[in-house]
């Protein structure tokens, strides 16, 4: 039983000059009923296509799409001219509710997502979060099977975007609704999702719950996409040898003691991403050294960049940082030793796809 089911699903649009974009390419993905999936990407990878195309507001090139009848995407335009609780009561007006229903449902749905006491109020005397609980609650007020949502949080401030992220998630599963959310957002994905889906030029990368896709990623591009502070990614080259592998950078090396590789992968180039790490872990096996590039002071802690020097990655900048997390007082310009676990270290090869090396986990530190 799937509530959404798209099939190879494909969007080409004809540009003006006789050229054409591939905007959805291939895409094949099933939604459990009562899922929440978020769809996550960089600029221009085809989300909102996606999402029009489960709307049935776009026509797919070639490919399926089955879905729910009942389907509901939420617009960000309100009514001027109506009241919040003219503007939530609209689809049940449109397909004529009785007024007493209206009110009742209208007052139901706006309780639970926030905005009960402003349903008196215009559109043009709310703020940008307010807007976008009212057109949620529009769109949820007929309670559909399937909410659609398309960036709903570009637009409201940091704490208001963390407080919907939850209300969000919570309203969707008190109602049983299955939803689709596309977002450029790597933070909305990692905590509102219960299955991610990355899309690179309009085809899925990967799939599955946030935080095993982060913690096992199948190439460089969603390691780098999902990562804050940014992965850092440096070229190096592998030795499989009797001791383990070791990662050969240029001007400093790092030996995994307990990792093992086939041989046919000796002298390999490789892409060599450190995710970013806490600062003062004697425990860690493994360092590597630079120089303190900038600091961020957060308040609570540190973010420092670390240049460590070496070759950078092409898939990464054109130096070769470190992000690391710190608390102890620190300048510009010092020398940094920073502590590398197994676990921290991700191998990907010329085409950017993930090499995993054996480690036994009770090694891993
Ligand atoms: N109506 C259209 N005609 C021609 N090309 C289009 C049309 N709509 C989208 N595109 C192109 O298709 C690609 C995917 O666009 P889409 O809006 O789906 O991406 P997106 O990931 O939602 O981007 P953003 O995060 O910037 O909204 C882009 O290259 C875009 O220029």
């Amino acid at each position: 039983m799937v509530a959404i089911s798209a099939r190879a699903l494909t969007k080409i649009y004809d540009d003006d000059g006789g050229g054409a974009t591939v905007a959805v390419d291939g895409i094949t993905l099933d939604v459990a009923p009562g899922e929440f999936v978020v769809v996550v990407g960089p600029t221009g990878c085809g989300k909102s296509t996606f999402l029009r195309l489960i709307a049935g507001l776009v026509v797919p090139t070639s490919g399926e799409v089955t879905v729910y009848k009942d389907v509901s995407l939420v617009s960000p335009s309100l009514y001027p001219h109506l009241s919040v609780a003219q503007n939530i009561g609209f689809p049940l007006r449109a397909h004529s509710w009785p007024a007493g229903e209206v009110a009742a449902r209208v007052l139901e749905i706006a309780a639970r997502v926030g905005v009960a006491d402003l349903l008196n109020r215009f559109p043009e005397h709310l703020s940008g979060g307010q807007r976008q609980r009212v057109s949620i609650a529009r769109a949820l007020v007929r309670k559909p099977q399937v909410l659609l949502l398309d960036e709903p949080l570009s637009n409201v401030d940091a704490g208001t975007r963390a407080a919907l992220r939850g209300e969000i998630v919570t309203v969707t599963r008190e109602l049983g609704v299955t939803t689709l959310y596309v977002t450029h957002d790597r933070t909305e994905a990692m905590t509102m999702a219960d299955r991610v889906v990355v899309l690179r030029d309009g085809a899925v990368q990967q799939v599955g719950p946030p935080h095993e896709v982060y913690a096992d990623p199948d190439d460089v591009f969603v390691a780098t996409f999902l990562s804050a502070p940014s992965i850092g990614l440096l070229a190096g080259a592998v030795q499989v040898t009797d001791a383990g592998v070791v990662v050969d950078l240029g001007a400093q090396a790092l030996t995994l003691p307990s990792a093992s590789l086939p041989a046919s992968f000796d002298n390999a180039r490789v892409t060599v991403a450190i995710r970013p790490l806490m600062l003062i872990d004697s425990g860690r096996p493994m360092s590597l050294t630079g120089k303190i590039h900038s600091i961020e002071n957060l308040g609570h802690e540190l973010l420092v960049r670390v240049e460590v020097g070496g070759v950078p990655s092409l898939f990464g900048p054109a130096a070769a940082f470190l992000s690391v997390r710190a608390t102890a007082p620190l300048a510009v310009g010092d020398p940094l030793a920073v502590g590398v676990g197994a676990d921290d270290l991700l191998l990907f090869d010329g085409a950017g796809r993930r090499i995993r090396f054996g480690v036994p986990l009770d090694r891993i530190s």
